[in-house]
């Protein structure tokens, strides 16, 4: 397939204490996530002074791409496009379309599928495109990447690192904890379905926590690990996978582990879910608990994250490329119409 330019595609996140609400408002518009929560999550947003690190890490890969694509190509033109904050994908379609691109390949930065994962991003894209109207180009989003050896080499050389720095105690006891954004459990269930049963004719969902389990135990090698849940959202009465860290910590340190290393392999940089939810709330209970406490580093900007990155795009542009993955669950460059579909996140009633 021809393409004519290559476009990053993120979540977006406040740039100053102005940005804070509209940007919530943005993220939860019609996903019936309740006040209280949108304001104690505005307040974690201003613990530091309404700037989430994420649009910062996104230059910073955006940078290290474009050096990397510099040097042995491919010599496509580099955009960036955000799903919640400026830069907004619609402008950048635009800016797109007045270039002259005509098919553009996407990498989303997140490596999984679900609705929130993958589908709401193509959806986001797709909304882009109609808002642009004619001339806008195709976009093709690149496929999941969980498993591709230049992720999951990242995650395993900092969970390396960060059980080297953990203190010796005497008789002491180390958990690796994996965690992930939790999502609602329908969300979940239906994760992946319609895609595995056009492939395999039985329709298994569940394909987040799969892609998750296949990228703990690749992280992990030799290593006992637990997967667990973080940053959960939405009203009380809605079942979200569970357990969330903090409950997570506090059966580990009942149970006698005196250590715990904390990898989010759920996410590529150390955005606001990681500084916030991780350093400063999951440390904080670690502390209350007496355990000892590391949280392992993420990709960002790993070169072997980025050659990852060019590789993807080169299996798209030239035929034979190989199309590395160090798991069994299979992949794809198009999911089928409707696959993790958003279901209305209505009130819950009895019955
Ligand atoms: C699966 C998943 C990922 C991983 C995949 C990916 O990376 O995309 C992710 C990433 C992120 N989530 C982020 C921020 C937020 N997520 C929220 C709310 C929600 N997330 C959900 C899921 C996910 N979220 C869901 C199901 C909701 C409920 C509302 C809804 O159904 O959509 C809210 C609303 C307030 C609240 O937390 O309730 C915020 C502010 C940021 C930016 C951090 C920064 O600013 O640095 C990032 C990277
Ligand atoms: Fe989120």
């Amino acid at each position: 397939m021809e393409y004519d330019a290559f476009l990053l595609v993120s979540f977006g996140g406040p740039e100053g204490p102005d940005d804070v609400l509209p940007f919530l408002r943005n993220v939860t518009r019609g996903r019936g996530v309740p006040e209280e929560r949108l304001a104690d999550v505005a307040e974690h947003y201003r613990h530091f002074g309404g700037v989430s690190p994420i649009n910062e890490q996104c230059r910073e890969l955006l940078a290290a791409i474009r050096e990397r694509f510099a040097v042995d190509g491919p010599d496509l033109p580099i955009y960036w496009g955000n799903r919640n904050w400026h830069p907004f994908l619609t402008d950048t379609v635009r800016q797109m379309r007045d270039d002259g691109v005509r098919r553009s390949l996407a990498f989303v930065t997140s490596p999984y599928g679900s609705y929130s994962s993958c589908r709401q991003y193509q959806d986001d894209i797709d909304r882009a495109r109609a808002e642009v109207g004619d001339g806008a180009p195709v976009i093709d989003k690149i496929r999941h990447y969980h498993d591709h050896p230049g992720h999951v080499a990242p995650h395993a050389d900092a969970v390396r690192a960060a059980l080297a720095t953990l203190p010796e105690r005497e008789n002491g006891r180390t958990r690796l904890v994996f965690t992930a954004h939790s999502i609602p459990v329908s969300m979940a269930e239906s994760a992946g379905a319609v895609t595995m049963a056009a492939l395999t004719g039985t329709a298994t969902g569940r394909r987040y926590e799969a892609q998750l389990r296949e990228v703990a135990g690749l992280v992990a090698g030799d290593l006992e690990w637990d997967l667990v849940w973080q940053s959960r959202s939405g009203p009380p009465q809605v079942p979200w996978l569970g357990p969330d860290i903090n409950e997570h910590l506090t059966a580990l340190a009942a149970g006698g582990t005196t250590g715990v290393v904390v990898s989010p392999i759920g996410f590529i940089s150390d955005h606001l879910e990681v500084v916030w939810d991780l350093d400063t709330e999951a440390a904080q209970t670690a502390k209350a608990l007496g355990l000892d406490y590391v949280r392992a580093a993420t990709p960002g900007t790993d070169p072997r994250f980025v050659e990852m990155i060019r590789a993807l795009v080169l299996e798209r542009t030239e035929p034979g490329h190989p199309r590395e993955a160090l798991g069994r669950l299979p992949t794809w460059d198009y999911c089928e119409a409707g696959c993790c579909a958003a279901r209305r996140p209505g009130p819950v009633t009895n019955g």
